[in-house]
C-alpha cells in the first residue's frame, strides 16, 4: 500500500445517464493542502460527495487510510476521520459559538456523557476556538456572526470533530478582501496538523495560498501540478477562455486573455484573468 491519505481511482458517477465524474484517479497524501478547482459543472462537489458517502459512483473505488469508504454511510465516514462544509451553512442560529463547537465536539463522546451537564469548553472546542480566533465571540449567538466569522465557525465546527482530513467546499466565497486574508492564514494553520482539500474558484486566492492544484473539467481530471504549472497549461487556460467566451460572447482571437480577464463575471473570469493574462 502506498502512504496515500486518500485515493481514489477509476471513479465514475452518473446522473440519469449523465456522466458528472468519469474515470477519476486522485491521490492526496498526508499532510497536503490541496486545491480543487474546475469550471461549473466540473464535478467537484460531486467527487467531494462521494468521498464523505452523499452520493454513491456508478464504478471504481474511494479509499481513506487503506479503508473503502464506498457504500459507508456519511456518519460512519466522519467517524472515521473525513469532516466537510457545505456551501451552505450548517450552524445553529440560536446558539452560541461555544454552544455549536461543542455541539459539533459531541460526536465523538459517549452518549452518557452527553446527558450530564458538563463544566468549562472540551480540549477540542478549546482548540477549535484558539485555531478560528473565535474566542472573544464564544458567548454570542451565531445569528449575530459576520458572513466571514461564521464561515470560521463552521471550519472551527469541523476542527472540533478532530477528523484528519477536511474537506472545504468554496470556504471564501462571498467573503471581503480581508476576510479572504485571514481564511488563506487560517488554512495555512489547520494544514500544519491536518490533511485539507479545498474547493476553490478564486485563481487569485489559489496564487497566495496553494501549493498543489488539481483541475477537473467534464468530470476528469483535466491537469496536476503546482499553481504555476497549472496556470500555465494550455489545456487549463483553454478551459477557462472558452467558459469565458461563451459568456461574454467575444470571439477567440490574439488579444482574447485580456478580454476574457475584463469581460467574464467573479467567478470565471478571476480564473481566466489570472490563467490567461495576468503576471504574477
Ligand atoms: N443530483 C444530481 N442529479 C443530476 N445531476 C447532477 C446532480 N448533482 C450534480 N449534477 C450534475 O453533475 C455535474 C457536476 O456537478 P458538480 O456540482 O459536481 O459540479 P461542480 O464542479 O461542483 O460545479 P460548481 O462549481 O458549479 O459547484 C453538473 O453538470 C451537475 O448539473
Amino acid at each position: 500500500m502506498s502512504g496515500a491519505l486518500l485515493e481514489v481511482r477509476d471513479l465514475s458517477v452518473v446522473f440519469d445517464g449523465f456522466r458528472a465524474i468519469d474515470g477519476v484517479d486522485f491521490t492526496v497524501e498526508s499532510g497536503e493542502l490541496r486545491f480543487l478547482i474546475g469550471p461549473n459543472g466540473a464535478g467537484k462537489t460531486t467527487l467531494i460527495d462521494v468521498i464523505t458517502g452523499l452520493t454513491r459512483p456508478a464504478g471504481g473505488s474511494a479509499r481513506f487510510e487503506g479503508r473503502d469508504l464506498v457504500g459507508r454511510k456519511e456518519h460512519e465516514i466522519v467517524r472515521m476521520g473525513v469532516g466537510r462544509t457545505f456551501q451552505t451553512s450548517v450552524v445553529f442560529e440560536q446558539l452560541t459559538v461555544v454552544e455549536n463547537l461543542d455541539l459539533a465536539a459531541c460526536f465523538r463522546r459517549p452518549l452518557w456523557s452527553l446527558a450530564r451537564r458538563r463544566r468549562g469548553v472540551s480540549d477540542a472546542v478549546a482548540a477549535a476556538m484558539a485555531t478560528t480566533g473565535l474566542d472573544a465571540l464564544a458567548e454570542r449567538p451565531a445569528g449575530v456572526l459576520s458572513h466571514g466569522q461564521r464561515q470560521w465557525l463552521e471550519i472551527g465546527m469541523l476542527i472540533a470533530q478532530r477528523p484528519r482530513l477536511l474537506l472545504l467546499d468554496e470556504p471564501v466565497a462571498g467573503m471581503s478582501g480581508e476576510e479572504r486574508s485571514r481564511t488563506g492564514e487560517l488554512l495555512t494553520q489547520i494544514a500544519k496538523d491536518h490533511t485539507v482539500i479545498v474547493i476553490e474558484h478564486d485563481m487569485d486566492f489559489l496564487r497566495r495560498y496553494a501549493s498543489q492544484v488539481t483541475v477537473l473539467h467534464e468530470g476528469k481530471v483535466l491537469v496536476e501540478g503546482s499553481v504555476d504549472q497549472v496556470r500555465s497549461d494550455p489545456r487549463v487556460q483553454e478551459v477557462y477562455l472558452g467558459r469565458a467566451e461563451e459568456r461574454s460572447g467575444v470571439a477567440a482571437g490574439p488579444t482574447a486573455g485580456t478580454a476574457v480577464g475584463s469581460a467574464a463575471g467573479p467567478v470565471a473570469g478571476s480564473a481566466a484573468g489570472s490563467a490567461v493574462g495576468e503576471g504574477k
